[in-house]
Order: structure tokens, then C-alpha cells, then sequence
């Protein structure tokens, strides 16, 4: 990797260039954690992102907002190489993690989607137990002994504040959760990876408002350990869980700054629109 990423665009050029001010904007304080560089991707002929250069802050909460099918989704499944099980998908540009390429060739898959998890929309629990949802990675992949799973299990379940609603029923079927629980539990199973960064797509949509408020104060403190970024509609989710927003629209990365910035001060005409609810 080369060190422009690292750095803010330089001082020499024309402040008031207003793709000057964006780079600013987009290249936050805190380091990256993944930089995405001039990145389009391909359904078969369908072009679904055109030219996206963002960079994802270290332990901080991304919010990617706009409209259906601007390539919010798109975006994440090209940061854990789900494309890859499509043959008519592709990827040009560049997305590094840590400085490394996401999208090479090299790239162990497993290892990969290891440090970048993914939560889906709706819950997606596998038909076995509460327990075997989330020791089922860990162990095989880490090798863990009884112990170490069985506290890999708590650590996880505790941490997506599930623990106390379920350490009494480990042995229950999934399926027999709340659809809220069900999710908390989609994210313990994320957890127990341990990953680095953890994308979710629309992970309130499928839940009623108090769930969506549990996951909301999870995704909150989440960022502690680790990087997120989510997907949302919801433009007061995006207020309150996002540190950074960038809008897409049609498959372009329109605008990206802090969340105050983006809402109370959107330097593009389009982000305006979309956040006053002319379209969208
Ligand atoms: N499997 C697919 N085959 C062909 N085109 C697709 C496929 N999945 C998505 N697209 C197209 O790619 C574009 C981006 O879709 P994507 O799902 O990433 O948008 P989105 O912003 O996440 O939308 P939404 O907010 O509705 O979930 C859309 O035009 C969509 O129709």
C-alpha cells in the first residue's frame, strides 16, 4: 500500500476547492481501518457502483444512507467478498484493510469474512440451539476446548446483551427466540469471531421499535472494540448511532463527512434533497 491514504489531501492545494473540502471531509481524524479507492462493481452488465472512494474510520460507526438500490448493500457485500460466490459479479478498483488488499486474489475468504463480519436485514439463525448458534465457528475454526467454547458463548451472548434472556434455555432451539432476540443472537454469532470490523445491513428493519433500540444501544457500544459500519433508511438511526455518513446515490458516493456535518450543513445539492425528503 502506498501512504496517500494516510494522509489529509495536502495543504498546497486550493482550499476552497470544493473537492479539496470533500477529501477533508471524507478522510477523517480518526485513522482508517479500510480504504476504498475508485471502486465499481458489476452485476453481470449492470453497473452498481461507479468510481467509490471512501475511507472507514478505525472504531467508529459508518452509516452508508440513500436511496433503494443506490449500492448501500453492494458496498457491503464487496467488503466481505460475498460476490465471490457469483460468477457474473465483478470489482475494479481497490479496498484495503489495514493497508492490505481486500479484493486480491491471495485473500483467504474465510479468514477474511473471520475479521469482517456481516449481519443481515432480517435474523438469520441456524436451525440448531442457542448454544450451538454461536460455539459452531468458534470451535471448529480456533480449535477451542469445552471451556473455552462454553466462555466464548457467555462472552458473546453478554456482549450482544442477550445473556440474562437466555443463559437459563442454552439448549433451546433458535428458532424459538423473538425475532429481536433472534437478531441479538445473529450478532453474538457475529462476535464470537472475534472480527475486527462488522457490517450491518438494515439490522432494525425487520424489528419492532424496542428491539431496534436495543440493537441501536449495542451498535453504540460496539464501536468500542470494533469498526462498524451499517446500512440504514432511517435518517434519525443514522443521526443517532453514526460518527461518519457518507450518501450514495445511483451507485456514486455523493458526499461524506461527520454526522453533524452531513445533516446540519450537506454541501451537495442531492444530499439536501435526500435529507429533507424531497426524493427517496
Ligand atoms: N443480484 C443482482 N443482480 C442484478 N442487479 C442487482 C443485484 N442485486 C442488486 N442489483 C442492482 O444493483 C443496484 C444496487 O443495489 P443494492 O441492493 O446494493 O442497493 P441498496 O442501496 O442497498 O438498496 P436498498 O436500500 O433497497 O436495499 C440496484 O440497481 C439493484 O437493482
Amino acid at each position: 500500500m502506498t501512504n496517500r491514504h494516510a494522509a489529509l489531501p495536502s495543504p498546497s492545494r486550493n482550499p476552497i476547492d470544493p473537492d479539496f473540502v470533500q477529501g477533508v471531509a471524507n478522510r477523517t481524524t480518526h485513522r482508517a481501518k479500510i480504504v476504498i479507492e475508485d471502486l465499481d462493481f458489476f452485476y453481470g452488465p449492470t453497473q452498481a457502483l461507479d468510481g467509490v472512494t471512501l475511507d472507514i474510520p478505525e472504531k467508529q460507526v459508518t452509516g452508508l444512507i440513500g436511496p433503494s438500490g443506490c449500492g448501500k448493500t453492494t458496498l457491503l457485500r464487496v467488503l466481505n467478498r460475498l460476490y465471490d460466490m457469483y460468477p457474473d459479479e465483478r470489482v475494479t478498483g481497490e479496498a484495503l484493510m489495514d493497508g492490505e488488499s481486500i479484493l486480491g486474489p491471495e485473500v483467504d475468504l474465510n479468514l477474511l469474512r473471520w475479521r469482517i463480519g456481516m449481519v443481515f436485514q432480517g435474523p438469520t439463525p441456524f436451525p440448531m440451539s442457542i448454544f450451538e448458534n454461536i460455539a459452531l465457528g468458534p470451535r471448529d475454526l480456533e480449535s477451542l476446548s469445552r471451556q473455552d467454547t462454553a466462555d466464548r458463548v457467555e462472552e458473546s451472548l453478554t456482549r450482544a446483551a442477550l445473556w440474562s434472556e437466555v443463559k437459563d434455555r442454552l439448549s433451546s432451539q433458535a428458532g424459538a427466540l423473538s425475532i429481536g432476540q433472534q437478531q441479538r443472537l445473529c450478532i453474538a454469532r457475529t462476535l464470537a469471531a472475534r472480527p475486527e470490523v462488522i457490517l450491518f445491513d438494515e439490522p432494525t428493519s425487520a424489528l419492532d421499535p424496542i428491539s431496534g433500540q436495543k440493537i441501536e444501544a449495542l451498535i453504540a457500544d460496539l464501536k468500542r472494540d470494533f469498526t462498524v459500519v451499517f446500512v440504514t433508511h432511517n435518517m434519525e438511526q443514522a443521526q443517532r448511532c453514526a460518527d461518519k455518513v457518507a450518501f450514495f446515490y445511483l451507485g456514486e458516493m455523493i458526499e461524506a463527512g461527520s454526522t453533524g456535518q452531513m445533516f446540519d450543513a450537506p454541501r451537495q445539492r442531492r444530499t439536501q434533497d435526500y435529507m429533507a425528503g424531497t426524493f427517496g
